[in-house]
């Protein structure tokens, strides 16, 4: 019978190149080798475990060693502040830490976690120009929703390119359109039929409306399933932080799939609206095209704007040189669909603010229509006046004089500094320890974050009136760019400004000024977004007075909500079309 040894392939070479050996021998220095083999293996991934283990261990060391040279409070036990801090109470925790133990406090949320809290404009601003990376949570969201973006990655290194390439198409469409105006002025008109619109709708339109028509073009307005992708949209934003705090993602859980099923729907749409676009665009392009060949048979001068269809697609279809710069692999409907929910969610709540503010503070739209105003006020500007102003000597559409316009716009910042988009501007270093110029260490792994309600209602960057809402504070006279933030009151400067012509004083030069936050992950979007906003109320406001319905008048004035992020109760408003 045939040895097993020499059965085997292994067996059979052994004998063929050493036919005089015992059959036995290949067999025993076989077993030999795999027990040697296998012994390594053992070895070498015990020790890969154990460096992993003391690696993790001397990190842990290292971040309990320099966080507790972090002044904060006292953690109540091991698993951390936690359990005593929820959402809603984290904010008012923070003020109270950062009164008690300064502009740098640290918060243990569990053994392993730090959480660093930054309240010094300076600081913050070091801190946001060094620390490039943002929570893994902030990524996992957008991709749980989405698929792979590129643009609300956490990693800085995957989205920096991404970021250019945004900004600069971005610069390239600072205006809103007559037609985008229109289209939402009819939508509005319409649903005034009822007498009074709920303020969250309207701006939730408006929203939807500017990004939409930016990103897929004039196709987006006569696009029948617009209303059903906003509600889509809105659904996800509900739960999509929810699903993605979880460490693994719950495959386990019926409402996950549910969730998932709505972000399947919204890709589909995506991709209809994209289809649209290419259609509208070939027909464009066929009717320019047909133009081109009659104008030049006829021998008349052409018209033909190639920039709008060079290769088929409009010139504002989905960021033209955006698409070019993504990798195949890449879908580029999860950094659409990211825009659109980001872009959408914090628009929506922009202009929801601004519109409460216009009709709780009407002597700022139009003093004329205000029986209450005291002397300062008769003397300020007003934006009615300001928008007639800048029309006089021009033939442009009033959302193209918007530059002209300092007090609208320091309305729409003030609205942006008393209600900004989210509770924390959120970043960590993974990998280094952080160094501040002040001496403070912030370790690797520390969680870092800035309260932006809290310094954007401080009274020592905002003066004594920090809470309340006084768009003047960015204003200053022409040629006297004085600091009109510090110990100013509302009433004082006003008058002054009312004597005489006075600009806009750039809000980013006050290191407190974070709605769009700062440094290398600010916001993208803030040009385009101001501009695009203001132009639409300027639209608006030269047409229409903007009032709570008479019923309403008398109540008491909406309120933030507990987080300070919303204006309750939601609130019904008026649109009451001027006389001239
Ligand atoms: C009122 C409107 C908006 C507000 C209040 C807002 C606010 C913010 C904030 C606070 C951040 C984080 C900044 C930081 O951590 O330093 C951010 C990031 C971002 N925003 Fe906006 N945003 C608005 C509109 C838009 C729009 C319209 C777009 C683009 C179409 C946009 C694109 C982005 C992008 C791409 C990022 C991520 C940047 C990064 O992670 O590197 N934003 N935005």
């Amino acid at each position: 019978m045939e040895s097993a040894s020499s059965s085997s392939p292994l067996g059979a070479l052994f004998c063929a190149l050493f036919p005089s050996c015992d059959s036995e021998i290949p067999r025993v220095l076989l077993r030999d080798l795999a027990a040697r083999e296998f012994n390594a293996f053992l070895w070498i991934s015990l020790i890969a475990i154990t460096s992993l283990l003391i690696a993790k261990v001397f990190n842990l060391l290292r971040l309990w060693r320099r966080g507790n040279r972090i002044p904060g409070p006292p953690c109540p036990s091991f698993y951390g502040h936690c359990n005593l801090i929820s959402r809603e109470t984290l904010t008012d925790f923070l003020s109270d830490s950062h009164e008690r133990y300064g502009s740098v406090v640290k918060l243990w949320l569990g053994p392993t976690q730090l959480l660093v809290s930054i309240k010094d404009p300076n600081l913050i601003k070091e801190m946001l120009f060094k620390a490039a990376d943002k929570l893994p949570l902030t990524g996992r969201a957008f991709s749980l929703a989405f698929g792979r973006s590129s643009l609300f990655a956490s990693s800085f290194d995957e989205v920096q390119k991404r970021r250019e390439a945004l900004m600069t198409e971005l610069s390239e469409r600072l205006l809103v359109r007559a037609k985008v105006v229109e289209c939402i002025m009819e939508r509005m008109h319409r649903s005034m039929a009822n007498g009074s619109v709920d303020c969250n709708m309207v701006s939730q339109h408006m929203a939807f409306t500017i990004l939409g028509t930016t990103l897929f073009g004039d196709a987006f307005l006569a696009w029948s399933k617009a209303n059903v992708y906003e509600e889509l949209l809105m659904m996800i934003a509900k739960d999509a932080c929810f699903w993605a705090s979880y460490n693994v993602t719950p495959f386990w859980k019926r409402g996950f799939w549910e969730y998932q099923h709505l972000c399947t729907k919204l890709k589909c749409l995506t991709q209809d609206i994209v289809q649209q676009c290419r259609k509208n665009c070939k027909l464009f392009h066929c009717m320019d095209q047909n133009h081109y060949d009659e104008t030049t048979s006829t021998g008349k001068n052409a018209s033909y704007d190639a920039s709008y269809c060079s290769d088929g697609i409009p010139d504002n279809f989905i960021f033209q040189k955006f698409k070019d710069n993504i990798d195949e692999k890449e879908e580029s409907s999860s950094n659409i669909m990211g825009m659109m929910f980001h872009g959408c969610l914090t628009t929506t709540g922009l202009i929801d603010n601004i519109l409460m503010r216009l009709v709780t503070h009407p002597e700022i739209q139009d003093k004329s229509v205000n029986f209450r105003f005291d002397i300062c006020f008769r003397m300020c500007p007003e934006i009615y006046t300001e928008i007639t102003m800048a029309q006089k000597d021009s033939m442009a559409p009033v959302e193209q004089n918007v530059d002209k316009m300092p007090l609208l716009l320091a309305t729409v910042y003030e609205s942006a500094r008393l209600l900004p988009a989210g509770p924390l501007l959120q970043r960590c270093s993974l990998d280094h320890d952080l160094n501040l110029e002040s001496g403070v260490t912030i370790p690797a792994g520390a969680v870092l974050v800035v309260p932006v309600q809290l310094v954007q209602k401080d009274d020592s960057s905002w003066g004594s009136d920090a809470d309340e809402f006084n768009p003047y504070r960015f204003l200053s006279k022409t040629g006297k760019r004085s600091n009109l933030v510090q110990n100013t009151s509302f009433s004082e400067e006003t008058t002054d400004l009312g004597k005489s012509s006075f600009v806009l004083n750039d809000p980013n030069d006050n290191a407190a000024f974070l709605t769009f936050g700062s440094g290398i992950r600010a916001c993208v979007g803030q040009k385009f977004i101001i501009q695009g906003v203001t132009a639409l109320l300027a639209a608006l406001l030269k047409h229409y007075e903007i009032k709570l319905p008479v019923q309403a008048q008398n109540n008491e004035k909406p309120k933030m909500d507990n987080c300070g992020f919303k204006l309750l109760p939601s609130t019904e408003i008026v649109f009451l079309r001027r006389s001239s």
